[in-house]
């Protein structure tokens, strides 16, 4: 589905306007004034890089109409933002001088493991690897897999020794010092670090031999097409064992196993090294391995290195997950790796200053008192990220839907509406880029609800079939990924649920009750997997509301029937 960016433009034309039916926000006394838009999430792995390539045949005549566009929407974005932040140049250095010195600090928890050499110092890769490719007509490289049994990262002895030192950091639980967010049942995770330095000093030189005479040499080798490689010296940021454990997880019936939801990682490069193979299921999921047609792909399987101490490679900033294991215990070595430049001005690569700016927004926007100033430093962030990494479709939708979130409490009508198409300009160029990102298609969907009740009330006219079609196909096409993501055993439980309560709650109010139930039915057999506690009681709340709606859709097309 390719959308005409130019009819964004155009959609104010003065017409009469259309109008919601607003059947059951009246009449029914259901609490669902909020949509579910779907944030990125706050934990330390929530970053991005831009996906490795980003060009299909079909869509080269539209990425050179879109890059007109994106100047144009970048310098509109700029003017605003110059209106209502007196000193933006100055705002951004102290963003970016914030950031910088993060980054500093983190490189120094990692600091016993050796960082790379320079690429023409460094050792001959010798590893052989296979690339893999994104699901569509054109596809782009998306990660790596070693191939072969040889040659593995990781010797046996390596292996046993990272795990042993995992096992006794978990037996002593006054050790485990997580900065690991997805704690979930049947999860464990160590960081490599804590297990060189308390449990066991000989892994040091182990892991520095793997990375110095392997693992640094093949990533050089990777990712030389695709990041400027000149003066960049990788480094581990953190490195992590994890252990799915799936008898643990189907203890408190979490049927979908021990896993991941979809993530980006922070950092430039990660490698993924598998520890064992005695288990059932698992791997890990690219969102660009799902299907973009709009069907489900059943050929879609997760990553799985070939076999012990082997590894999948992707960038950090390729969204994945860690699909359920289901029997057995799944441990792998995770490693993050950013970079720093040499021999430039500024030694932090602008892809690492992109993920931090993309994970540091939230704590920053926090920091300020008003509603109005914390969304304006969202805004601020998120064009910051989009000029150091102009592919990053994440950057773009982050901005869409900070400018969006302005463009709610903007008072005058006529502005307000104008952010709005800014905004949604925004979440379109994100669409070009991460087509298969699921909660961006939901948000594209509410955003054009919000366009219409915005021009509802401002007095302008939108035309109202080619919304329609628009939002629909949004709302499917979020669903349609979701449910992919979820046949594969990937929870996306909770996005799932926005974008169905979503979707029937448009539908209800069209007064398509038929479609609104077909949509909303999923409610009555799907199971939640939430994450925390807090998602949790927000999903409970979700599904009472939609179990309402759907109730309440039931009755009324009875009635009308009647
Ligand atoms: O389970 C997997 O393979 C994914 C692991 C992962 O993405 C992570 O730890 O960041
Ligand atoms: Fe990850």
């Amino acid at each position: 589905m390719h959308l005409d960016y130019l009819l964004i433009l155009g959609v104010c034309a003065e017409s009469a306007a259309f109008s919601i039916n607003g059947l059951i926000s009246k009449n029914v006394a259901l609490s669902l004034s909020h949509s579910y838009s779907i944030r990125g999430s706050s934990h330390l792995r929530s970053s991005s890089i831009p996906s490795m390539q980003y060009e299909t045949s079909t869509q080269t005549k539209l990425n050179s109409d879109l890059n007109i566009n994106i100047q144009n929407l970048i310098e509109k974005v700029d003017i605003f933002l110059a209106g209502k932040i007196g000193s933006v140049e100055q705002e951004k250095e102290s963003i970016v001088k914030r950031i910088d010195e993060i980054h500093a600090k983190d490189l120094e928890f990692c600091s016993p493991f050796i960082s790379s050499k320079l690429r023409k110092d460094s050792k001959q890769n010798s590893i052989s690897y296979e690339r893999i490719y994104s699901n569509e007509e054109n596809p782009h490289p998306i990660a790596i897999r070693t191939t072969d049994v040889t040659q593995p990262l990781l010797d046996p002895y390596a292996i046993h020794a990272i795990r042993d030192a995992a096992e006794t950091q978990w037996r002593d639980k006054n050790k485990s010092s997580s900065r690991f967010t997805y704690q979930r049942k049947g999860n464990y995770e160590a960081h490599l670090i804590d297990l060189a330095t308390n449990v066991n000093p000989e892994l040091l030189s182990i892991v520095n031999t793997a990375l110095e005479d392997r693992i640094y040499p093949l990533v050089q080798d990777v990712y030389s097409d695709i990041i400027d490689l000149e003066d960049l010296s990788f480094q581990i940021y953190d490195s992590l064992v994890i252990r799915y454990n799936a008898t643990e997880a189907k203890l408190f019936s979490n049927t979908i196993g021990a896993g991941q939801p979809l993530h980006r990682d922070l950092g430039i490069v990660s490698v993924n090294i598998m520890l064992n193979e005695e288990f059932e299921g698992g791997g890990t999921l690219l969102e660009n391995q799902l299907s973009r047609n709009d069907v489900v792909d059943e050929s879609v399987e997760p990553l799985k290195p070939i076999g012990a101490g082997h590894a999948v490679s992707h960038l950090s900033s390729e969204r994945h997950a860690g699909v359920g294991t289901t029997d057995g215990v799944r441990d792998i070595l995770v490693m993050f790796l950013t970079a720093t430049r040499k021999n430039a001005d500024s030694k932090v690569p602008s892809l690492e200053r992109t993920a931090r700016l993309k994970s540091m927004t939230r704590k920053h926007s926090l920091e300020f008192g008003s509603n109005h100033d914390a969304i304006l430093c969202r805004i601020l962030h998120h064009r910051l990220a989009t000029k150091y990494t102009p592919t990053d479709g994440e950057a773009y939708q982050y901005l869409g839907m900070s400018l969006r979130d302005y463009a709610k409490i903007e008072e005058n009508q006529s502005h307000a509406l104008d952010i709005m198409l800014l905004a949604i300009r925004c979440l379109l160029v994100a669409f070009e880029r991460n087509p298969c990102d699921g909660r961006l298609s939901n948000n594209i969907a509410l955003s054009y609800e919000n366009l219409l009740s915005m021009a509802n009330k401002s007095g302008k006219s939108i035309d109202p079939i080619e919304m329609d079609s628009r939002i629909v196909s949004f709302y499917r096409r979020a669903m349609l990924l979701h449910q992919q993501c979820d046949k594969i055993g990937c929870d996306v439980s909770f996005d799932f649920d926005c974008a169905t309560l979503n979707f029937g709650l448009y539908e209800a109010n069209q007064d398509l009750f038929v479609e609104a139930i077909n949509v909303l039915e999923r409610f009555e057999s799907s199971v939640s997997y939430a994450t925390n506690e807090e998602r949790n009681e927000q999903q409970d709340r979700m599904r009472n509301d939609a179990l309402g709606l759907l109730e309440f859709c039931r009755r009324t097309l009875t009635n009308k029937i009647r």
